[in-house]
């Protein structure tokens, strides 16, 4: 209710129950969640909010008469068609959901909720689920709805990328956005060995293997995450959560130890991390960020990692304000720009209904600024990284391309060899992963370097 009342973030909202109590609506129940209900209400209010189009057009071909619904209502008949299909609950768990209609609405609106799901009980023993039909003749944009509706996507958003790349590649990316997302560990081999670790969890009962993009750093969590978080693995500094698209980034910018080195928009700090221990502690690393409350938490993570004192700092101003003043110029600038967040999709479940196409325009005008900004911080022959986890070219290489127009004293450099597998990297040598293709976030990354 609070994701579609008042636009809350899905991940503040489930999963946490000292977050979710709060805000708790009457009748909840008042005892805190234990880690396994927690658990259950983090993947249905993600599930939910990830079918929403797909339930709400089952929800319309299975009641009996259109119009509005109360909105608490609509809301159980989108957990219960998700729980029937999706988890494939028993038939019988739908009496759950007629009590929570009884108790929550009124009871007329229980007999609804009884029959609505009823009938998708029956439909799905005969196999006959409904299924939204693609008619000889269509339009593209009509192609779009049918496959909007079945992958819950937005259709602008199934038309771009059919657009792009066709309709059998755009359907492999909706399918990759509907799966349970891929989560990979950093490890922090300043205070560990991977080999160690890895053997550690999986005694543990943790299913991890080795990324085959970065495989002497981070781990792939099959499952079993919870237990990693559970361990206090992170509070001891031994690893984090980060995806591997994002570790690649870090690699692309190469940041060795002993260098000056800025991450420019680095909250809420993962990149950065990274960078520092690739950096090994030495040197100078400057941790920037317009929003000052998401980077509170970094200097303490920082040190919980291992990283001496006075190799970190951090600075919460905007990029563009501060690129007038003198800077002793950094030799690496990581540009991490805010974007669509289009390729982590799978991830952020309420993301897909928040964007609209003219936010992606709107992102390229701050790229622009951003990277005007942090191309003033770059010593001549030094490296700016730019990237972003959106797989739009209006964000990465067209942005990349307009860039090197205003500034002729940059080139874009290819990833050196051996720096990143080269299934990752496209004909320009920038970095650029797709969920569909590499099995994990879709990211970009380019390497500016700044003539002598
Ligand atoms: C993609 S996120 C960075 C993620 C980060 N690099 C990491 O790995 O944890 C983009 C960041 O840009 C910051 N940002 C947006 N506009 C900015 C500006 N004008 N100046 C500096 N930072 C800005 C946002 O606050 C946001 O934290």
């Amino acid at each position: 209710m609070r994701i579609d009342e008042e636009g809350a973030f899905v991940g503040l909202v489930g999963g946490s129950p000292t977050r979710t109590q709060p805000h708790a609506r009457k009748n909840s129940p008042s005892a805190p969640l234990d880690s396994r209900d927690a658990r259950f209400v983090t993947e249905l209010v993600f599930g939910v909010t990830r079918w929403r189009r797909r339930l709400d057009w089952l929800i319309s071909q299975l009641r009996p008469t259109g119009g509005a619904l109360d909105p608490q209502l609509l809301q159980i008949l989108r957990l219960g068609i998700f729980e029937l299909l999706e988890l494939r609950k028993p038939d019988w768990a739908i009496n759950s959901h007629v009590d929570l209609a009884k108790e929550l609405v009124r009871p007329e609106a229980a007999r609804l909720v009884n029959g609505v799901l009823r009938n998708l009980t029956r439909m799905r023993t005969a196999n006959a689920i409904p299924k939204p039909k693609l008619e000889p003749g269509f339009s593209q944009s009509q192609r779009a709805d049918v496959f909007g509706i079945a992958a819950s996507h937005p259709s602008w958003l199934v038309e771009r990328w059919m657009q792009r790349f066709g309709e059998a590649e755009t359907l492999k990316l909706l399918a990759s956005n509907n799966r349970r997302p891929v989560y990979s560990l950093r490890v922090n081999t300043m205070k560990v060995d991977i080999g160690v670790l890895e053997q550690e969890l999986q005694e543990g009962g943790v299913d991890v293997e080795r990324s085959p993009y970065l495989p002497e750093e981070y781990l792939r969590v099959n499952s079993g995450l919870q237990e990693v978080l559970g361990q206090g693995l992170l509070k001891d500094g031994l690893c984090q959560v980060q995806d591997e698209s994002a570790g690649m980034v870090v690699s692309l910018l190469d940041p060795q130890p002993g260098e000056h080195v800025l991450d420019a928009c680095a909250a809420p700090g993962g990149k950065a991390l990274f960078a520092a221990a690739r950096m090994l502690g030495k040197g100078q690393l400057v941790a920037n960020d317009a929003n000052a409350r998401r980077l509170r938490g970094l200097p303490g993570t920082a040190a919980r990692q291992g990283l001496p004192a006075g190799f970190l700092t951090v600075g919460s101003a905007d990029l563009r304000e501060q690129s007038g003043q003198r800077h002793v110029p950094f030799d690496r600038v990581l540009l991490d720009a805010p974007c669509s967040g289009l390729g982590v999709l799978a991830k952020r479940a309420d993301l897909r209904w928040r964007r609209q196409p003219a936010d992606i325009q709107s992102n390229a005008l701050l790229q622009d600024e951003l990277l005007d900004a942090a191309a003033q911080l770059v010593r001549p022959g030094g490296l700016l990284v730019y990237s972003t986890c959106s797989i739009e070219p209006e964000e990465n290489d067209l942005r990349v391309d307009a860039f090197l127009s205003r500034h002729p004293d940059f080139t874009a450099e290819p990833a050196p060899p051996g720096l990143l597998p080269d299934s990752v990297l496209d004909d320009n040598g920038f970095m650029a992963t797709f969920p569909h293709v590499h099995g994990i976030d879709g990211a970009f990354g380019a390497r500016l370097r700044r003539r002598q």
